[in-house]
């Protein structure tokens, strides 16, 4: 087994292979990921900074080493287990992944590898399979991290790693409702209700990751899976890495239009994770990225000095509580920038999350976003005051309004009734170029303009 041998020769700093042509940089924009994960096999530990020069990503991502993070006893994540592989993915390692699964088609392609469906042999249950060939990818440490994280219900379960001379094979749950980038071709813009629920999974995942010491890196919706039943699970770790309390992290990593400004210039913590899951948000309500260009240099510039105006145009239709969110998430402020408990605490989150609440934005005549109406405001204040909302969450009755009431302030009124509806502190607490047969693209790939139409 050799999880963590490092593979050699594709160091495409060193690599005259890997010089920064035009369309090598164009590339390297869309797929700063790739480079990331061939470069962060060549050196690592926290001191080293990355650099980036004219656009082209010379940096090394690193990450502390294991074994600071582990010795410290208080630092997060206590339950630390990386590097040490629980028995089941232990037993699959002696093993060809043959003994034990029947691999079937492909349902993803990634840049180092194919994902395939399997089934296991004795109970049938059918698996994702991701297969990597040595020799072009590290994954000692996707491996301990998913390993590190398993059990989270937002986080795609690592079930057995198996090692033949030529792959990798990570034997995962199986989330066979695809992506959320599908998911918002195919859906158009989402509504406020749908996106806050997607916000508030992606922030139950992320703050637990965060406990654990995990920053993923790589937030995106290429990277957000559905199960079945639509539940979203975080994947792809391949570029996640491990943070003690304090430290900081360089490199150059992630995907352009996510990354966080501080990530292209020094230092930085898990608030990059909440910047990605901001784009991502400003994405999924308007229809388009915030950061956009037509070469990584533009990009990063725009992520490092544009100023988002949330006034007029698409975002007349959008809450002043989303648009609040999106500020505190898309803050170059890394300070002032949310937590992802404090994104959960937002009164957009829990408006939108809250069953009492939900009830009554659905029973809405004609809610095609989700919006409300001021009347219906109005009265849900003074029941919810009545009722004293802020002490159970618990309560599943529904509120119901005639249908002819559709005056449209609800921006305004929504804003005014959250910031009226107290938030409770118990609803708190319960809380390249991919030669494949799957077609897949991602959501940097795509032109802003062109991600415009796609939604
Ligand atoms: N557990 C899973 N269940 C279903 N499909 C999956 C699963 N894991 C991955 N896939 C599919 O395979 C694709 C590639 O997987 P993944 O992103 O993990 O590969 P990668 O090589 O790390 O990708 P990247 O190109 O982002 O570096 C995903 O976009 C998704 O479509």
């Amino acid at each position: 087994m050799h999880l963590g041998r490092k593979r050699k020769g594709l160091d495409p700093v060193a690599s005259s292979r890997h010089k920064p042509t035009p369309s090598r940089v164009l590339w390297s924009h869309f797929s700063l990921g790739d480079h990331s994960r061939r470069t962060k096999k060549c050196k690592e530990g926290v001191g080293q900074r990355a650099s980036y020069h004219n656009g082209f990503v010379t940096g090394i991502a690193t990450a502390p080493p294991f074994v600071n993070v582990c010795s410290d006893p208080h630092g997060r994540g206590l339950k630390r287990k990386i590097g040490c592989l629980d028995a089941a993915t232990r037993m699959g390692r002696k093993k060809k992944i043959e003994q034990d699964f029947e691999l079937g088609e492909t349902i993803g392609q990634g840049k180092f590898g194919s994902v395939v469906k399997c089934r296991n042999k004795t109970s049938g249950e059918e698996f994702a399979c991701k297969i990597l060939t040595k020799g072009e990818e590290i994954v000692h440490r996707e491996v301990e991290i998913m390993q590190h994280l398993s059990g989270h219900p937002g986080v795609v379960t690592l079930k057995a790693v198996y090692e033949d001379d030529r792959s990798f094979h990570l034997v995962m749950e199986l989330c066979s409702g695809g992506r959320l980038l599908d998911q918002m071709r195919n859906d158009g813009l989402f509504s406020e209700q749908k996106a806050a629920n997607l916000m508030k999974g992606l922030m139950l995942v992320l703050k637990y990751c965060h406990e654990m010491g995990v920053v993923h890196r790589d937030v995106k919706p290429e990277n957000i899976l559905l199960s079945s039943s639509g539940l979203m699970k975080l994947a792809d770790f391949g570029l996640a890495a491990r943070i003690a309390n304090g430290q900081s992290l360089y490199g150059v990593v992630g995907s352009p239009a996510y990354v966080a400004p501080e990530v292209l210039m020094g230092g930085y913590s898990e608030k990059v994770d909440i910047w990605s899951a901001g784009v991502l948000l400003h994405a999924i309500l308007v229809g388009f990225l915030p950061f956009g260009g037509e070469s990584v240099n533009t990009v990063f510039e725009a992520v490092k000095n544009v100023s988002l105006d949330f006034q007029g145009g698409v975002w007349e239709s959008i809450s002043q509580p989303a648009r609040d969110l999106i500020a505190h998430m898309l803050t170059r402020n890394v300070s002032k920038r949310y937590t992802a408990e404090e994104v959960l605490r937002h009164p957009w989150i829990l408006f939108y999350t809250n069953p009492t609440l939900e009830s009554l934005t659905f029973s809405s005549r004609v809610q095609t976003r989700s919006f409300l109406t001021s009347r219906q405001l109005t009265e849900m204040l003074e029941v919810e005051s009545e009722r004293n909302v802020n002490a159970s969450f618990n309560d599943n009755s529904t509120l119901t309004f005639p249908p002819e009431e559709e005056d449209c302030y609800m921006v305004d009124v929504l804003a005014l009734a959250i910031s009226r509806v107290r938030i409770s502190e118990p609803k708190r607490s319960r809380i390249c170029s991919p030669t494949n047969p799957v077609q897949q693209e991602h959501s940097s790939n795509i032109k802003i303009t062109s991600l415009c139409t796609a939604f």
